[in-house]
């Protein structure tokens, strides 16, 4: 190799035999230019950060021998479009000989780095290029380092401080098994051993870098010799951590689904145009089929279609199961899906869930586990790619049959113009918080001759659609419907015109615009096939809105990228043998730090599990498979009565006494908001009740029948109450008001435009004070 130029040490980390090997060669050089900043390292992988892109076919893998898992630095530095041309033109070549130690790596001559003359750089480029093994020997040899100047001992002191704060290097010692949490530990020691035994010359170099990431680049492999040596069990035990959270490969967790030749039919298009029923269609033809639902609600409506049109369809939901005893068919959300049971037909319905944050991994459960010659998937083509590469992965054959809206959805231009007098006969009102949609509904059933059914997520299926039923008939005047986006996904109803009361939304942190995917879903409710309304419309409330959603009607889907996972209570369970004592909550923790995801998966958000399992922390008695499974209790984590009761639920099962409802009934449909907001929650404990009973041994819960009772009285109360609303809305949480919010009283929140000139406001404001 010339000399002067550079020479880079590749690193490969063999998870068979747990050892550490350098590359010999690279047969394509020009991978190494975009490295060209970093002075030699690439370590394999980082277990919750694998890119897309390292994904290698399987004729490659075969080259790498013993080597499973990989990270590449230099892959991150690649713009997109340099990432989609390595993808698509080029595979990774390496080839590794374990054992054969020949750290020389040969750069291509465009790439060979100008050193520079001068004899100081000459000699650090020596040093910078050194085996880091032969390094670490000469150190361990050596019985004590010689005197430093103190200046340079400043600076060496720096140095290792920032080492041992290293983001890159805790990142990459992931790749080594060298956990976050034993990273401060194991650099420490490795400062204190590197201190006492270094020589001038690398105290010179070091000095000459000064603490920065070069350094760091410098120091991590002779620390990875140092650890290999100094705690082998320490890093034996985080591998057995870090494996037993491998999430990768998710495919490989259903080998029964894997065994079956399946057929894929993804039924792809917009808002209206016919997915659902033509999936439907093969789903009542087949002798034994499974529809996948969304939602409880949707799940109830194919089960009465399909039971009305003389097929015995039974219905599974976590709070309800009605099976007929013949019947071949069933109805359930996706969450109850079975992966036991073998189908000719599955339907998955709104497929492109599989990247919602939270329930993502219900859908790719579903999908990749789901024992059916024959699935159908419906959904928007947002997901389509990633379908089509999983179906690769599972050996899955792939029909697309693609979709066009029956008829166009048009945009009003006019607007309400700012003025709900302007609401006509069906007309469904989107706002985004219950408090506004009684806002709304007050506001017109005042002003105009129009009376409002209303839906929102706290609402009991039962009532809303009860509420649907009241809209959708014309023999009453109840003409016009004030929703929430719970109205968006699957339903059929009569709707004319959609008007978004706003377009923002409350994130739980602040106020954000609504997602264009979200707008879309919900403005195709408008002119159903075969409703009254064929001919759909969509506008907004104010004229200041109207740009944004065309501009979201306009947008193509975005492309995901990464669809939901979540590990089964078995994946928990053997992590946490390697972690004994640990509280579950600190135990989910520690899971998703851990967990090995490869790119097309992410792990599914569970703020709402961790809150959970945190309240359940003080309760003895609980096996952590009863932990895992309340978690997904459905509850309103805001609702501070709901969380008292699942903690009462929980009580009164870990001290294996019968789980009492302890809950009364009201007397009369509500007077007051108060009122109507706790029979919202008194229905979501009972919804609660008769979840848990269908998850736990049931005779721990021995009031089923009489939670049911309650639960359908309580839903037929609160359809009575919605249609004497007459008072303000409150808070479910109500508190005392913050200063600022203390005299205004309600508010509509800003439009968009206003959320955004504010948002401008607010930066401009900012950069003024600091400048000034
Ligand atoms: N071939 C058909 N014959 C009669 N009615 C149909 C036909 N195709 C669809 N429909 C009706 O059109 C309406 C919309 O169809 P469907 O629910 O399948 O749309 P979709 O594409 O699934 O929409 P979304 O994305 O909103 O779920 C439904 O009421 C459905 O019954
Ligand atoms: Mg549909």
């Amino acid at each position: 190799m010339a000399r002067g130029s550079a020479k880079r040490l590749i690193y490969l980390y063999s998870c068979k035999n747990n050892s550490l090997f350098r590359v010999t060669n690279f047969i394509s050089n020009r991978f190494l230019h975009h490295s060209r900043s970093s002075n030699c390292i690439f370590y394999p992988f980082t277990p919750s950060k694998i890119p897309n892109q390292l994904q290698l076919p399987p004729p490659q893998l075969t080259n790498f021998g013993n080597f499973q898992s990989f990270r590449f630095d230099w892959f991150c530095t690649l713009s997109e479009n340099e990432k989609l041309k390595l993808d698509s033109t080029e595979s990774v070549h390496l080839e590794a000989e374990p054992n054969k130690v020949d750290n020389e790596v040969g750069l291509h001559e465009s790439e060979i780095e100008n050193i520079g003359q001068e004899e100081e750089r000459l000699h650090f480029a020596q040093i910078a290029n050194r085996d880091p093994v032969e390094i670490y020997k000469e150190l361990k040899g050596t019985l004590e380092s010689g005197r430093q100047p103190l200046s340079d001992w400043d600076t060496l002191t720096e140095i290792f401080r920032c080492f041992c704060k290293s983001a890159w290097a805790t990142n990459q010692a992931l790749g080594v098994y060298i956990g976050a949490s034993f990273f401060p530990t194991a650099s420490r020691e490795f400062s204190s051993f590197f201190l006492d035994k270094c020589n001038a010359d690398l105290i010179n170099y070091l000095v000459y870098l000064g603490p920065g990431v070069e350094v760091d680049k410098f120091l991590f492999p002779i620390f990875v010799e140092f650890c290999m040596e100094k705690f082998p069990g320490e890093i034996k035990r985080f591998r057995k951590v870090v494996e037993s959270a491998d999430m990768t490969k998710p495919h490989t967790w259903f080998p029964f689904a894997r065994a079956m030749k399946r057929k894929i039919v993804y039924h792809c298009g917009p808002t209206n145009s016919g997915k659902t029923y033509n999936a439907l269609q093969r789903f009542m033809e087949a002798k034994k089929g499974v529809y996948c639902s969304p939602l409880r609600l949707l799940a109830m409506e194919v089960f009465d279609k399909v039971n009305a049109s003389g097929i015995y369809c039974s219905l599974v939901t976590g709070q309800e199961k009605k099976v007929f005893p013949f019947s071949n068919h069933v109805a359930c959300t996706v969450e109850m899906a079975s992966t036991d049971e073998l189908y000719d037909v599955a339907v998955i319905d709104e497929i492109q869930m599989m990247a919602d944050p939270s329930r993502g991994y219900a859908w790719t459960r579903a999908l990749l586990g789901l024992k059916a010659d024959e699935i159908h998937l419906c959904g928007d083509p947002s997901v389509l790619n990633i379908v089509r590469r999983i179906c690769s992965d599972t050996g899955d054959e792939l029909v697309e049959q693609h979709y066009e809206r029956f008829k166009p959805l048009v945009v009003e231009a006019k607007t309400l113009l700012g003025d709900l007098k302007n609401v006509r006969s069906g007309d469904c009102i989107v706002a985004f918080s219950r408090r506004e949609i009684f806002e709304v509904k007050l506001a017109i059933e005042k002003h105009t001759s129009h009376r409002c059914c209303v839906i929102y997520g706290a609402l009991p299926p039962e009532t809303r659609r009860q509420q649907a039923t009241l809209f959708n008939n014309q023999d009453n005047e109840y003409d016009v419907l004030v929703a929430s986006d719970a109205v968006g996904m699957g339903l059929n109803l009569n709707i004319r015109r959609i008007v978004f009361y706003n377009l923002t939304k409350y994130n739980g942190d602040k106020m954000v615009p609504v997602a264009a995917s979200q707008v879309k879903q919900i403005a195709g409710r408008a002119g159903r096939r075969g409703s009254r309304y064929p001919d759909g419309l969509t506008t907004t409330l104010n004229q200041e809105d109207l740009d944004y959603l065309i501009e979201c009607l306009k947008k193509p889907f975005d492309e995901v990228k990464r669809v939901g996972l979540f590990p089964f209570f078995e994946q928990v369970e053997l992590f946490a043998g390697q972690l004994p004592n640990m509280k579950f909550t600190k135990l989910l923790e520690r899971f998703s730090e851990n967990c090995r995801l490869d790119g097309s998966y992410f792990l599914c958000q569970h703020m709402h599990i961790k809150k959970i399992a945190n309240m359940l922390e003080r309760i003895d008695g609980l096996s952590l498979e009863d932990r895992f499974n309340f978690c997904f209790a459905p509850v309103n984590i805001r609702d501070p009565k709901a969380m008292y009761h699942l903690l009462r639920f929980a009580s009164s099962y870990a001290q294996e006494v019968p789980v009492n409802i302890a809950m009364g009934m009201p007397k009369c449909s509500a007077r007051n908001d108060s009122e109507l907001l706790d029979l919202e929650t008194r229905h979501q404990v009972l919804s609660m009740y008769l979840w848990l009973s269908n998850h736990f041994e049931e005779e721990r819960f021995p009031f089923v029948q009489k939670a049911e009772t309650m639960a359908i009285d309580i839903a037929q109360l609160l359809g009575e109450s919605l249609l004497n609303v007459s008072w303000k809305p409150e808070s479910r949480n109500a508190r005392k008001p913050k200063q600022q919010e203390k005299e205004v009283g309600y508010q509509r929140p800003l439009s968009l435009v206003k959320l955004r000139n504010k948002i401008k406001e607010e930066k401009h404001h900012n950069v003024e004070k600091e400048t000034a």
